[in-house]
């Protein structure tokens, strides 16, 4: 059982945080139809561009500055009763917009859930601006431009998420400078829906701490290589991975490949309600399924902590912890 393991987790979009019951819950208080997006219980897609619009749907249910802290507040309690003592939570001020906020009160709301998961259970977290890559360069530029003025202190990172099929890395390494440059640390999703070149063009153009998924370096083992003598950490979500059929099933997923190899890797839940899974049923499945004793997973543990977008003080505070 790995329920008494201590975890952390970096890669995590807020808006699929929310557990089902709450978006269902926010469905009622808005008078909103989800019956298209969610049947018993579950949501309804087959491949990524649908689950995008369930995502975007039931993103589109937080509303208020108070809604957001609900919902952070709610994610962080839960990982922290599985035993999380961190979380990095990816914040889109793009969905904050278009649920009506401004993405000052996006980040407010988002940052005072913050506050009362670490008064209530201690977990300490950060946020991570997420700038939607097939919105264009433009609105990834402004994302990055808007998390580069550092409107919150508990904003720390810079990333790039969704269509990882439109347009080229190269389209958005300015709006990656803009963020580097503002001392925010850097992850990219590559490596989940397109192959190693997006993982090498990552690598190659945004120099990236971390990188989102990047499973699919496995298709060229210099690559992997590669990433592990430069140290770049891979903030693996196996759940998504099965669920969105990058890998077939847990048994032939290249986690335990890229371990052996040296590779730092991390154990996330990307979407968790989207993908039947949670935090907690990572690091059981990684044990169960995957093989990885103990012993290993307090080590993806300590790595996620020591890639941590946090100052040092808090990075030793944590670690001191596991
Ligand atoms: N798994 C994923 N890949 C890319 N963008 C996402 N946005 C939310 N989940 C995502
Ligand atoms: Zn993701």
């Amino acid at each position: 059982m790995t329920a008494k393991l201590k975890k952390a987790e970096l890669h995590l979009h807020l808006e699929a945080g929310a557990p089902i019951s709450l978006v269902l819950s926010q469905a009622a208080k808005y008078g909103a139809d989800m019956s298209p997006f969610i049947r018993d219980g579950a949501y309804v897609w087959h491949d990524f561009t649908t689950f995008i619009h369930c995502y975007d749907a039931a993103a589109a249910l937080f509303k208020t500055e108070e809604d957001f802290a609900l919902l952070a507040e709610t994610y962080l309690t839960e990982i922290s009763d599985a035993g999380a003592v961190y979380g990095e939570l990816f914040v889109s001020p793009d969905h904050g917009v278009s649920a009506g906020l401004s993405a000052q009160a996006y980040i407010a709301g988002i940052s005072e859930g913050m506050k009362r998961a670490k008064a209530k259970c201690g977990i300490e977290s950060r946020m991570v601006v997420i700038g939607v890559r097939h919105l264009g360069a433009e609105r990834v530029e402004a994302a990055a431009k808007f998390a580069a003025g550092r409107p919150d202190p508990l904003i720390t990172g810079f990333n790039m998420a969704g269509e990882e099929r439109f347009g080229k890395v190269a389209d958005f390494t300015r709006a990656f400078d803009i963020a580097r440059d503002a001392g925010l640390g850097i992850t990219i999703h590559a490596g989940e829906l397109a192959g190693a070149q997006s993982v090498r063009d990552a690598v190659d153009l945004v120099r990236p701490a971390r990188i989102g998924h990047g499973v699919r370096a496995i298709e060229d083992m210099d690559l992997v290589r590669r990433i592990a003598d430069l140290g770049i950490v891979l903030e693996v979500c196996p759940g998504s991975n099965i669920a969105l059929k990058v890998f077939p099933d847990f048994e032939s997923h290249p986690l335990r490949t890229f371990f052996g190899m040296g590779v730092k890797v991390t154990l996330n839940s990307d979407d968790p309600p989207y993908f039947d899974t949670s935090l907690a049923k990572e690091y059981e499945i990684a044990k169960t399924r995957m093989g990885f004793s103990d012993a290993e997973l307090n080590a993806m543990t300590r790595t996620a902590l020591e890639a941590a977008f946090v100052d040092e003080a808090t990075r030793a505070r944590l670690l001191a912890m596991i």
